[in-house]
């Protein structure tokens, strides 16, 4: 029986357990099946990953690293709502100065956060728009743009989000592309430069929010708008997703910059018996 803290925290409702621990002595490497347990909405606490806060290694350029697990335990190089929301509990716990831009380490590099009120924005580096290929949901093939965004992404555009079924199912993709899995997303137009997605991600099935994937939306559907490799001037998309809004600048240096809210929600230590 073990009793460690944590807290628990969202972004437009993607949600994380957060595991602080600093020096790596109080989980060390992460089992999979324990991360797998404790995500899990019906025998854990539920969460669609987890968040272990711990220390970088010195020459990192960061003082902490965000060790990201999807809600099946894999191992994931990067998750953009993770990040906010990581930036957020450093914040919270006086563990970073979040009046000026905060570097945190991660499997993808580091990125920098900036904190603005209940919003948190983070430099995503820079995407790379690669070719298309298919995805299959509901009996259905559709064209989708392959989107690297640090982990990987297949974006199909629909005229409905209702086109993509339950999501209950992973949808198919081609393995040759994608030999370690994908995250999918569907996106709809709504407006000038204003879509709406839903998402199945990798690890974790049909999740309220991917910041990584509304980057990988927000630069597929740039493209199509005719701003491909790279804007002339920063261009702003408003990615709507069923837990609320995000905000993704692709900026004419090639860098996308994803905002939105990021919140903590609870915290404690929890004494596991699972
Ligand atoms: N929800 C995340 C993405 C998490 C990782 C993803 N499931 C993967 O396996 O690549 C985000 O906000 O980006």
């Amino acid at each position: 029986m073990t009793t460690f803290a944590w807290l628990k925290g969202h972004g437009t409702e993607n949600d994380f357990l957060i595991l602080p621990d600093p020096d790596g002595t109080v989980h060390g490497d992460l089992d999979a099946a324990f991360v797998a347990a404790l995500c899990d909405r019906r025998r854990g606490l539920g969460a669609d990953g987890v968040l272990r806060a711990v220390r970088a290694a010195p020459g990192e350029g960061a003082e902490w690293f965000m060790d990201y697990r999807n809600a099946d335990g894999t191992i994931a190089e990067m998750c953009g709502n993770g990040v906010r929301v990581f930036a957020r509990y450093l914040a919270l716990e006086g563990l970073v100065d979040s009046s000026v831009p905060v570097p945190v380490a991660t499997r993808d590099g580091i990125k920098v956060v900036t904190y603005d009120g209940i919003a948190i924005a983070v430099d995503m580096g820079v995407p790379r728009l690669l070719g298309e290929s298919k995805v299959v949901a509901e009996g259905t093939a559709r064209a989708a743009r392959h989107v690297d965004v640090g982990n990987p992404h297949a974006v199909a555009f629909v005229d409905d989000l209702g086109e993509a079924g339950t999501l209950l199912e992973e949808p198919q993709y081609d393995p040759a592309v994608y030999p370690d899995g994908v995250n999918i997303e569907f996106v709809a137009r709504r407006g000038p430069r204003h879509v709406a997605m839903r998402v199945h991600e990798r690890g974790a099935g049909e999740t309220r929010s991917c910041g990584t994937g509304a980057v990988a939306v927000a630069l597929a559907t740039a493209a199509a708008d005719g701003n491909d490799p790279a804007p002339d001037e920063d261009v702003t998309y408003r990615v709507d997703v069923p837990g609320g809004t995000l905000h993704v600048t692709w900026r004419a240096d090639g860098h996308a910059v994803l905002a939105g809210p990021a919140v903590i929600i609870a915290r404690g230590d929890l004494t596991w018996l699972g």
